[in-house]
């Protein structure tokens, strides 16, 4: 679930994009990159880290031109601490062409080969998202045979990505001396919103993983980029869209609204903050229909994600809701670090318990999801120490018991602390006394509740059911031994059949 953001503005682009990044950061800590474009000439900053660790004042002066895109990388294909990895990647051909993917492609290997062989171009990393880019430059290629780029062009080339690839994936891209493209999959898994903002020169866009960044730059929001569809802005500011596929269908990652996305974003017409106040309202049904002996002195949140649904479970129930948890801001989020045992480490230095809330009180501890459990043990044996009588849990999510293969890093089921056991064991495993999960309904309806215009959702994490209809159990395993033998897909294939790739020092 990294961050993408693309802006055509009417003067210098390069602080609009860092601050849009800034914006983005919960979506990726991994790495982070800036490409403007002056007239036909990109430039592009990138590197691991953080955005402000990445671009210091002599990069930002670098990025000179109105035009720009730019990326923050949460990996799930290739490896977290490749620089080579970081986005936007570029192509010199045709055109010259710079890209930034949210999502992950669930065919990148066989796209990978097709590519070598049959459209003879080399994919120099690991990542899916270079192999994106790569099948966006070919279909550019075959589309402009006669060398006249157009939207017309443009949005044929689109359809022929959207043939090709499968899975998930949001892009912006950049075309030197044309101006900024930007699409979604044909099942609108990952989100993309377009904004404009009026200036003395003409309208300017921003496009963006998240309202939040369109609101903090100054810019309206016009709406989501639907599924299937590509949007093209030229270098004057002249909006052209299509819809590039021919059964396209909405279906956002639910996972999107109980974790991955800041509340204050709204994606596909619907507030992530409302639907996580409904899964607190949800929630707090089933604990009253289910736990008979209500004796919860008070209700606290794990910070940050699990706010929102805590304090409205507390109003709900009429329970006291208390800050029970102190967060150390300069601690990133935990689930999206690369390495369990970072992370582990992490949720210790992130949270510390305040001992008055919780001697001798039965507490009810409130997360929005439990994944590999990191936080939930550590956070539950920090609640003992300090002196707590009972310790209740209560996940605003379903137990996540399937792969992710749409763009969250959570690829082997042997990662997941649900895999193959009960909510009891489960319970027993993160050392609480009593364990609450929510229905899978009533998450769907939590967040259909806002818009029921939006009636399907990418659930497969919490029910194996994999919209894309690609994904076979053969498929799952391989990405299991491939991830268990420390290889990525690409990694593998590169190794034993091309063996071909350049490997550039860091
Ligand atoms: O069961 P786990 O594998 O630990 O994953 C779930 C936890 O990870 C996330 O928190 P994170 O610290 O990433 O971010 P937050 O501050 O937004 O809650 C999420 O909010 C849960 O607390
Ligand atoms: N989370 C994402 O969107 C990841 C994008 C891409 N698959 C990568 O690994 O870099
Ligand atoms: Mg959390």
């Amino acid at each position: 679930m990294c961050g993408i953001l693309g802006i055509v503005a009417k003067s210098p682009a390069n602080q609009l994009l860092y601050d849009g990044l800034l914006m983005l950061q919960h979506r990726g800590q991994d790495a982070s990159g800036i490409v403007t474009a002056q007239g036909n000439t990109f430039h592009m900053h990138k590197g691991l880290g953080l955005v402000r660790d990445v671009f210091r004042t002599r990069n930002m002066r670098a990025l000179a031109g109105n035009i720009g895109i730019g990326h923050v990388r949460y990996p799930t294909a290739g490896s977290a601490n490749s620089s080579a990895e970081a986005q936007p990647f570029y192509v010199n051909s045709p055109f010259g062409i710079v890209l930034s993917h949210n999502g992950n492609l669930t065919n990148a290997e066989q796209l990978n080969q097709e590519l070598f062989r049959t459209d003879l171009r080399h994919v120099n990393t690991n990542s899916d998202s270079e192999v994106l880019l790569n099948v966006l430059a070919h279909e550019l290629q075959e589309s402009t045979r006669n060398g006249q780029l157009d939207p017309a062009t443009i949005f044929t080339a689109v359809a022929g990505v959207h043939k090709r690839c499968k899975g998930a994936y949001a892009v912006v891209a950049m075309i030197a001396g044309y101006g900024l493209l930007a699409f979604r999959d044909p099942f609108g898994i990952r989100p993309l919103v377009f904004g404009t903002a009026e200036s003395e020169l003409g309208d300017e866009y921003l496009i963006a993983s998240e309202s939040v960044a369109l609101d903090t730059l100054g810019f309206k929001l016009i709406r989501d980029i639907q599924p299937g569809e590509a949007i093209f802005i030229d270098e004057d500011g002249n909006f052209y869209n299509k819809q590039c596929a021919p059964d396209a269908s909405l279906n956002p990652c639910i996972f999107e609204y109980v974790y991955l996305a800041r509340p204050d974003s709204v994606i596909d017409g619907i507030s992530v903050y409302e639907t996580r106040l409904n899964m607190g309202e949800h929630l707090a049904e089933k604990i009253r229909s289910t736990m008979h002996h209500l004796d919860i002195d008070v209700v606290i949140p794990i910070p940050d994600s699990s706010r929102p649904s805590a304090l409205q479970l507390a109003n709900s129930l009429g329970i006291d809701f208390r800050e029970g948890f102190v967060k150390n801001r300069y601690v990133g989020r935990t689930f999206i670090m690369p390495g369990q045992q970072q992370r582990r480490k992490s949720v210790r230095q992130k949270l510390n318990a305040m001992g008055i809330e919780f001697r001798g009180k039965n507490v009810m501890l409130v997360d929005d999801s439990i994944v590999r459990g990191t936080t939930s043990r550590e956070i539950v044996q920090m609640a003992r120490e300090a002196g707590a009588n009972k310790i209740y849990f209560a996940s605003a999510a379903p137990p996540v018991r399937y792969p992710n293969v749409y763009g969250i890093d959570m690829p082997t089921r042997q990662e997941l602390i649900a895999t193959d056991r009960t909510t009891e064991e489960i319970c027993n495993e993160i050392g609480a006394d009593y364990l609450i999960f929510q229905d899978l309904d009533a998450l769907n309806h939590a967040v259909s509740k806002v818009l029921p215009a939006v009636k399907s959702f990418e659930t497969s994490c919490f029910n194996g059911n994999y919209i894309t209809g690609d994904i076979t159990s053969e498929y799952l395993q391989t990405l299991e031994s491939q991830r268990n033998s420390n290889h990525s897909i690409l990694q593998t294939k590169l190794n034993t059949q091309l063996d071909l790739s350049l490997v550039f020092s860091e």
